[in-house]
């Protein structure tokens, strides 16, 4: 089977005594674009740090293609491509210039692979303009292009559509999907608003307090809102019902406080209730809505994290 881009497994931070992550478990497969959603201070930017080794995890690991980032770092991290603060780039140099300028740092760039990247993000005609007259969406893209000239698999980027407007998050959007979809690339996009991202991903997980609370299919989600259901469960062992959930439907659930949640069609809950009594798990409660993506996020999130 085909390794997933990047796995994160009970993924923890502590500072001093805060636990700021507390476990996260969850795969992003290739050519796939995942949104990383939560409000302010919900350890988005704790999580992605810890995903390329910025900051130290305290528990648990992220693997990039099956290879450990916190035991195999320098092969691990070969496959990411990142902007995680704001990208540096030198307003008085073209954006050529700026390439060329991150291509010397790296090993084995060629001429031919810049002139790709610039392409990827659409900068062929500006591409010779000086940093300082593009707008913050070319920069964003001239970032992009930047985090991808050493060709990785998983491309990861902290709210990438912060300050831009409507027509600058479009054409964010246009490239990314692009990228997943031609160059099978495995995108990671965090941010805060649901709504600026969710029409470039597929699947969304939604972060808050440090706990992942829910992975959405967004497709799922707006195309057959009328079969696709939320449910949530609370079995004993839950483990258990999440292996079989994995194993028999393909479906990824999410544990929280011992409760499992995930998305299935209507038709197959009884199913999985049929096929978690065969193998011994107590089921106590099933809980099933159909609430909108939006709803389900405000619902979880609380309005106040919408500007
Ligand atoms: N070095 C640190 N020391 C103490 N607390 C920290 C530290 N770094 C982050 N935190 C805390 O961890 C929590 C998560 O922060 P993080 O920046 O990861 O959130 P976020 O989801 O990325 O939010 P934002 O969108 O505001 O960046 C916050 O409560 C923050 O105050």
């Amino acid at each position: 089977m085909e390794k997933p881009a990047m796995k994160l497994i009970d993924l923890k931070k502590t500072i001093g005594k805060n636990e700021i992550i507390k476990g996260l478990n969850f795969e992003i497969k290739s050519g796939e674009v995942f949104g990383f959603i939560g409000p302010n201070g919900a350890g988005k930017t704790t999580t992605i740090r810890m995903m390329v080794g910025l900051i130290k995890m305290s528990g648990g690991d992220v693997q990039i293609l099956g290879k450990s980032i916190k035991n195999d770092y320098k092969e691990a991290i070969k496959e990411v491509g990142a902007i995680v603060e704001n990208p540096e780039m030198y307003p008085f140099m073209t954006g050529m210039q700026n390439l060329i300028h991150f291509a010397r740092m790296l090993p084995n760039v060629s001429k031919e692979r810049i002139q790709e990247v610039i392409s990827l993000v659409g900068l062929e005609k500006a591409i010779k303009e000086k940093v300082g007259k593009y707008s913050l969406g070319m920069r964003q893209r001239l970032g992009i292009a930047q985090a991808l000239l050493h060709n990785p698999s998983v491309l990861i980027l902290d709210e990438p559509t912060n300050g831009l407007d409507p027509a600058g998050i479009g054409e964010i959007r246009y490239y990314i999907r692009r990228l997943a979809e031609e160059q099978n690339v495995a995108v990671i996009i965090s941010s805060h608003l649901l709504s600026e991202i969710e029409l470039m991903c597929d699947r969304i997980g939604i972060i808050k307090n440090g706990e992942l609370i829910t992975i959405q299919n967004v497709h799922d989600a707006a195309d057959t809102e009328q079969d696709s259901h939320q449910i949530q469960m609370e079995v004993t062992p839950a483990e258990k019902a999440m292996e079989l959930l994995s194993t028999e439907y393909e479906i990824e659930a999410v544990l929280k406080s011992d409760l499992i949640s995930f998305q299935s069609q209507r038709e197959e809950i009884p199913n999985i209730i049929q096929t978690f009594v065969r193998n011994d798990i107590s089921i106590y409660q099933v809980e099933v809505s159909r609430a909108t993506l939006e709803e389900k996020f405000f619902d979880l999130i609380g309005e106040n994290v919408i500007e």
